[in-house]
């Protein structure tokens, strides 16, 4: 794995394709226009774009992160109740990417939260419900309005679409990504490289860079700007696009000094959808590249099996 550091380059934050969120919302209809362009060529080409101007105040930012701190903080028997369950628990608390198969290969602690359709919560830290359901509402309307934007950059009605994933039961979870500090961090990632399954990933960290993106076959460091959201493409747009947008593909680099943390919101059809590309995007020229499958199937079977790269995606390949 060392062989891939030598690999890695900086992306300068200039370089990273900036939605401004602003615009898409309140802009001018050419102001809007020009955005809805700019994100689908950032889909297309990247899979990945920060996102500023979204309205997030930063406290809550921060208040979200200090509560997921205190929650892995608490002590082994608090936390009993959230470790080593199914991977479809509404909560659970882990090491590596799935505790039960993946020991050692990530050096990473974790808390997964449903929190739409249904909200859940941990009793413990008191103010974590208020801060998980607010930060989760804030988000969840800014990844809803970036999938109105994007439908409608791949001229697609979006009231089908909608229809389709169902999106008023979208599935949503939050989970939070610790890195202890590892002094050796050439050998061994915070997470190995990994598509997400949703449709959209947005997420922010704690002032510590650490997250890769693959970019043109080149791994590339992420430096975000100041209090932008970073979005990623998951694996249900890639599907429902036909492939024209893809996954990308993405790992989190340790550091040796400080600990890092990343809050991190998938965005996802309901979990009952089935989720094939979008009738309007197959054609005789492009013909269906993906079959059917229930997302609550997808889900499982990715997250029950060691995560290689993107390859969850052969589950519905044609
Ligand atoms: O911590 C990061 O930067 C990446 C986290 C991530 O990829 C995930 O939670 O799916
Ligand atoms: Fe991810």
């Amino acid at each position: 794995m060392a062989s891939f550091i030598s690999h890695t380059e900086l992306v300068a934050e200039e370089i990273i394709p900036t939605i401004d969120f602003g615009l898409l919302l309140n802009g001018t209809p050419d102001e809007r226009s020009d955005m809805v362009q700019a994100l689908a060529k950032a889909c297309e080409d990247w899979g990945f774009f920060m996102v500023v101007n979204h309205g997030m105040p930063d406290q809550l930012r921060d208040e979200m992160l200090e509560a997921f701190k205190t929650l892995f903080d608490l002590s082994n028997d608090e936390k009993r109740p959230y470790v080593g369950g199914h991977v479809l628990d509404p909560i659970r608390i882990g090491t590596g990417f799935n505790s039960k198969i993946d020991i050692g290969k990530c050096w990473r602690h974790y808390a997964k939260i449903f929190v739409h359709p249904e909200f859940h919560s941990v009793p413990k830290p008191l103010n974590f419900r208020n801060i998980s359901q607010e930060y989760s509402k804030c988000t969840r309307a800014i990844g809803l309005e970036l999938l109105k934007a994007i439908w409608e950059g791949l001229g697609i009605d979006e009231s089908r679409v909608k229809e389709a994933l169902k999106l008023d039961s979208c599935f949503q979870i939050l989970v939070a990504n610790l890195y202890p500090p590892y002094p050796n961090s050439g050998t061994t990632f915070g997470f190995l490289p990994h598509s997400d399954h949703g449709l959209v990933t947005l997420l922010y960290q704690n002032g510590v860079d650490g997250l890769q993106i693959k970019h043109k076959d080149r791994w590339m460091y992420v430096k975000p700007a100041p209090n932008s959201i970073l979005v990623n493409t998951g694996d249900h747009l890639e599907i429902l696009s036909n492939g024209k947008y893809k996954s990308v593909l993405h790992r989190a680099e340790l550091n040796s000094e400080v600990a890092r943390m990343s809050v991190v919101t998938v965005i996802g059809p309901a979990l009952d959808a089935i989720v094939e590309p979008i009738p309007d995007l197959v054609n005789e020229a492009s013909p269906a590249v993906f079959r059917g499958m229930k997302y609550r199937d997808y889900l499982e079977q990715q997250q029950s099996n060691s995560l290689v790269e993107k390859g969850a995606l052969n589950l519905v390949r044609l």
